[in-house]
């Protein structure tokens, strides 16, 4: 696999959208467990991708493609990350962002962390981003949680927190705790780990009922998969009773060319992170992708997903920055 090309890999990965895609206007009538099948596949789509990412050159080059989804014109130097993740991005065999990291970055990365969302398709580089933003707002001498990041499943949940190794493999002194099931902490202890990943039931549990974790203290709320979560009953339940535990979301500031977009409601969370490949609202579009080799498509806006406080919508992966 390491050795197929990317852009093998991208037409695929767009297949399979497309055909998520379909999955997803008629989830509620067909199949129940959709949910749970897109954490599946967004596990696997992760898994694989892993791989591909070996063939540096290869990116390399799709990088400095403008038809590209990883095209970036900026290097991880102009984002001003800290020496040790630049490090550690390099060590990953990153060269240079994405384009999603290059719009998104400056915004996570500024003090305080803005409020946004962004829309980007499947293996583009979100995770990523909110990991970098995440590593990047740590204060190591405060050893409490500082970063929170919400994942649908307990799969996905260590995936992310093997980015998050791997990324801050140069910064020893930043830890990592995993809300999970099983990871059993005695009652009344506080944890000292600057960044938690974890599903919403435990998560929920080490906030609210063994208070584990002072939410008011998170400066950086991530919500992965947010499409999963909040057409998952439960999962949105927890989710929005996580979110509104921590500090008052910052008012947001206008978005940013194509990628960014404000979010219109002062009471949703910050940062939403979004694939591309659901389709929304007919006719409300504010972006357009470029497919590699085909036409330009168009993809709905999150202003399309109305008003609410998590709202349904043809985004995943979200990352609310409620300092
Ligand atoms: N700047 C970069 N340069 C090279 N490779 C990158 C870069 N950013 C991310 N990658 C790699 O590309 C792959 C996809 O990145 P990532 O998982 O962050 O995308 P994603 O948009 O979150 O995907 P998904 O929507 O499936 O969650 C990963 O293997 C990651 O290591």
């Amino acid at each position: 696999m390491a050795t197929d090309s990317w852009a093998l890999a991208v037409d695929e990965q767009e297949a399979a959208a497309e055909s998520l895609s379909n999955l997803h206007l008629k989830e509620e009538k067909i199949k129940p467990d959709a949910n749970e099948d897109r954490a599946a596949q967004s596990l696997l789509n992760k898994l694989i991708r892993s791989n591909l990412v070996d063939n540096t050159n290869q990116v390399e080059v799709l990088q400095r493609d403008p038809n590209s989804p990883l095209y970036s014109v900026k290097s991880f130097e102009e984002l001003r990350l800290k020496p040790q993740l630049l490090q550690g991005v390099y060590a990953m065999g990153f060269n240079r962002p994405s384009k999603i990291q290059e719009n998104a970055l400056p915004l996570m990365l500024a003090e305080p962390p803005q409020n946004l969302i962004a829309q980007s398709q499947s293996g583009t580089g979100k995770t990523a981003a909110f990991v970098l933003a995440m590593l990047s707002q740590v204060e190591p001498a405060n050893r409490y949680p500082q970063c929170l990041c919400l994942s649908p499943t307990y799969e996905l949940a260590l995936q992310t927190g093997k980015v998050i190794e791997q990324m801050g493999k140069f910064y020893p002194e930043l830890k990592l705790a995993y809300a999970v099931r099983g990871n059993k902490l005695e009652r009344g202890q506080k944890i000292s780990e600057h960044i938690v990943i974890g599903t919403p039931g435990t998560v929920l549990d080490w906030c609210a009922k063994l208070k584990f974790i002072d939410p008011k203290k998170i400066k950086v709320f991530v919500l992965d998969e947010a499409d999963v979560m909040i057409a998952t009953q439960g999962h949105q339940d927890q989710s929005i009773r996580i979110q509104s535990m921590g500090q008052k979301p910052r008012p947001f500031k206008p978005g940013q060319g194509e990628t960014l977009a404000r979010v219109p409601d002062p009471n949703s969370p910050g940062v939403l992170f979004g694939n591309l490949h659901i389709a929304g609202k007919e006719g409300d579009v504010t972006r357009t992708k470029a497919s590699r080799g085909g036409p330009r498509r168009t993809y709905p806006s999150p202003r399309s997903l109305g008003p609410g406080p998590l709202r349904e919508g043809p985004w995943r992966g979200a990352l609310p920055g409620t300092h």
